[in-house]
C-alpha cells in the first residue's frame, strides 16, 4: 500500500500531472481494488476502462469526456466525476517483469494529452516501471510468504494444542473412567477449563465424581504445585464455616485464643474447593463474591484486608437455579462460580461405562485387602447393568465392595452375591444393623465413646446404604439435621461427604 501511495505520487509531481493513482489486482485475480476504498473492479467487467487495460496487456489512453459516455462503470464513474473534461486518462498495466506472468495492478493518470502520449515512447518512464513492479512483486512475495510461515505455524501450534489435550484428557481416562461419549467430553472440558483460571462450577448428582473432578482440574492447572484445599460447606456448622474459610485473628470471639489462618490463606497459590456449595448461608455467599471479584478478604476481627490469588473450584448437587428463586442462593455469585459450568452424568445415562468402573473397582478391593484378582461373571454384570444407580458412581463401588467381601478367594463374583435394588419408599428398617436382636457388641469394650462411635457409624451407614448415599433422606430417616449428619460422615470417615 505504502509502496503504490509512494510511485503514484513520484509519478504525478515528477511528471507535472492533475493525479495518479495505483490499483492493485486482488489475490483470486478476479478484481481491481483500490486502496482505502471499497470500491471493486472486475477483470472481466468491460465497463471500465482497467478491464481492458489487464485484458490487452497495453496502455491505454482516453479522454475524460469519453470515459464518462462510454463507460458506465458505477465506481468508475465516481472516480472521474470531478475531472475537467478536457483532461485525459491514460491506464498502464503493471506486471511482475522476472518470469512471473501474475498481473500486479494498473498505474492510472491524469493529466493532458500530449504529456501522456509521450510516455508511451519514455525509457526513463519504462525504467521506472520496471523498478515499481520489481519491488511490488517481491514485497507480494515476501508478504505471502510471511502469510503462508504464520498460517503454517498456526496451524502446528493448532495441532500441537490438539495433540497436547487429548493426551492429556487420555491420561486423566486412568483417573475419570468410562469410554461413554460423556465421559470423553467431560474429560475434554476438564483439560479445557484447568488451562484456564475461570472458576469452575461441577454439578451432578451424588456421586457423579464431583470431587474427583475437582481434584483433577488442579493438578492439570499452572496451579498443581500450589495447594488444594478443599471444604465441605454442608458438613461444617454454620457458626464455624466462616472462621474455617476466612480465618480469625486472636480474640475475634469467644474462645478464639490464637489467631488462625483460614482456608482461604491457605489455598494462596492454588485451588479451592468448596464442595457443596449450595448449603453456604447466605452471608457468607456475600464475602465469597467479594472474594471472587476482588480477590480481598478479611479474618474474622482482623482490622486489615487481605490478597489472595487461588482459583475456585465448587460442587454441588442442589438445583442451584431453584435456589435462587427461593432466594436462598444468591444470582450474581451463582453467575460467578459458574465461569465455566461443568454437568457430571449420571451413571444411568452412561451404562456402557458400569463394566469398567466394577472391574477397576474389583482390582481396587483386591489390592486393598491383598486378595488374588477376582473376575465378575457375565450374569453379575448383567445385573449391574440393570440398576437404578440414585447413589451413582459411589453406590456402584459399594456394591463391588460388598460383593468382593462376599465372594471366596479365587472365585469371580456371582449375581446371587449382590444385594437386591434399593428400593427408597420401602420402609426403614428402624432395628440396629444386626437386625431381629440386641446389637452385638463386642466382646470387651474398654473405650466407651470409641464404642459409641462404631455403633453410630454402623447405623448410619446402613442407613445410607439403604438410601443409596442419598445424604437428605438419610438424615431425615434418623432425625437429624442434614449438616450435623454431614458433619458426622466427615467425623466418622464414612465416604458419603
Ligand atoms: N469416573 C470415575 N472413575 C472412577 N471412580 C469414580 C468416578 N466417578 C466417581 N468415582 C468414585 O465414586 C465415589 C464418589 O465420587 P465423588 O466423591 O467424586 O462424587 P461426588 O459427586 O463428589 O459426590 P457427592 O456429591 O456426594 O459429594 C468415589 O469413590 C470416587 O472415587
Amino acid at each position: 500500500e505504502a509502496l503504490r501511495a509512494r510511485a503514484a505520487t513520484l509519478v504525478r509531481d515528477g511528471l507535472g500531472l492533475d493525479g495518479a493513482e495505483c490499483l492493485y489486482v486482488e489475490g483470486s485475480g478476479r478484481w481491481l481494488g483500490r486502496d482505502g476504498d471499497a470500491a471493486q473492479f472486475d477483470c472481466s467487467d468491460f465497463s471500465h476502462p482497467y478491464a481492458h487495460v489487464i485484458r490487452s496487456g497495453k496502455a491505454l489512453t482516453l479522454s475524460v469526456g469519453d470515459a464518462r459516455t462510454r463507460l458506465d462503470h458505477r465506481a468508475f464513474q465516481t472516480q472521474v466525476a470531478r475531472l475537467a473534461a478536457n483532461k485525459c486518462l491514460q491506464v498502464r498495466p503493471l506486471r511482475a517483469i522476472d518470469g512471473d506472468q501474475e498481473w500486479l495492478g494498473v498505474l492510472m493518470m491524469i493529466g493532458e494529452r500530449d504529456a501522456l502520449t509521450a510516455l508511451n515512447d519514455e525509457p526513463g518512464m519504462a525504467a521506472f516501471e520496471a523498478l515499481l513492479c520489481r519491488l511490488w512483486a517481491r514485497l507480494s512475495r515476501e508478504q505471502g510468504e510471511r502469510h503462508r510461515t504464520r498460517a503454517l505455524r498456526d496451524s502446528l501450534a493448532k495441532l500441537n494444542d490438539g495433540a497436547r489435550r487429548q493426551t492429556l484428557a487420555d491420561q486423566l481416562a486412568e483417573d475419570l473412567l468410562g469410554q461413554s461419549m460423556a465421559m470423553h467430553t467431560l474429560r475434554r472440558q476438564v483439560v479445557r477449563a484447568a488451562e484456564t483460571n475461570l472458576a469452575v462450577l461441577l454439578q451432578g448428582e451424588t456421586g457423579t465424581g464431583k470431587d474427583r473432578v475437582a481434584r483433577a482440574l488442579h493438578q492439570l492447572s499452572a496451579r498443581s504445585k500450589g495447594p488444594f484445599m478443599a471444604i465441605n460447606c454442608a458438613a461444617i456448622p454454620e457458626a464455624l464455616l466462616e472462621s474455617e474459610l476466612f480465618g480469625h485473628s486472636k480474640g475475634a470471639f469467644s474462645g478464639a485464643d490464637q489467631a488462625q489462618e483460614g482456608l482461604i490463606s491457605q489455598a494462596d497459590g492454588g485451588t479451592l474447593f468448596l464442595d457443596e456449595v449450595g448449603d453456604m448461608p447466605l452471608a457468607l455467599q456475600a464475602k465469597l463474591l467479594r472474594v471472587l471479584e476482588s480477590g480481598r478478604y478479611r479474618p474474622l476481627g482482623a482490622s486489615e484486608e487481605r490478597c489472595a490469588d487461588l482459583r475456585i473450584v465448587s460442587a454441588t448437587h442442589q438445583p442451584l437455579r431453584e435456589h435462587i428463586r427461593a432466594q436462598q442462593f444468591r444470582a450474581d455469585l451463582y453467575y460467578r462460580l459458574g465461569q465455566f459450568p461443568l454437568t457430571l452424568p449420571p451413571l444411568a445415562e452412561r451404562r456402557d461405562d458400569i463394566a469398567q468402573l466394577a472391574q477397576s473397582f474389583i482390582t481396587d478391593f483386591c489390592q486393598r485387602e491383598e486378595r488374588v484378582e477376582m473376575g465378575i461373571t457375565p450374569a453379575a454384570l448383567r445385573l449391574l447393568h440393570g440398576r437404578d444407580y440414585p447413589g451413582n458412581v459411589r453406590e456402584l463401588k459399594n456394591l463391588i465392595d460388598y460383593a468382593c467381601a462376599m465372594t471366596a478367594q479365587g472365585t469371580d463374583i456371582d449375581a446371587y452375591v449382590l444385594p437386591g435394588e434399593l428400593d427408597n419408599d420401602a420402609p426403614v428398617n428402624t432395628t440396629l444393623p444386626t437386625s431381629g436382636g440386641a446389637y452385638a457388641l463386642p466382646d470387651s469394650i474398654d473405650d466407651l465413646r470409641q464404642a459409641l462411635r462404631d455403633v453410630e457409624s454402623d447405623i448410619i451407614r446402613q442407613r445410607l446404604l439403604h438410601f443409596g448415599g442419598n445424604r437428605a433422606q438419610t438424615a431425615e430417616s434418623l432425625g437429624l439435621p442434614k449438616r450435623t449428619l454431614a458433619h458426622k460422615c466427615q467425623l466418622l470417615e464414612l465416604d458419603t461427604k
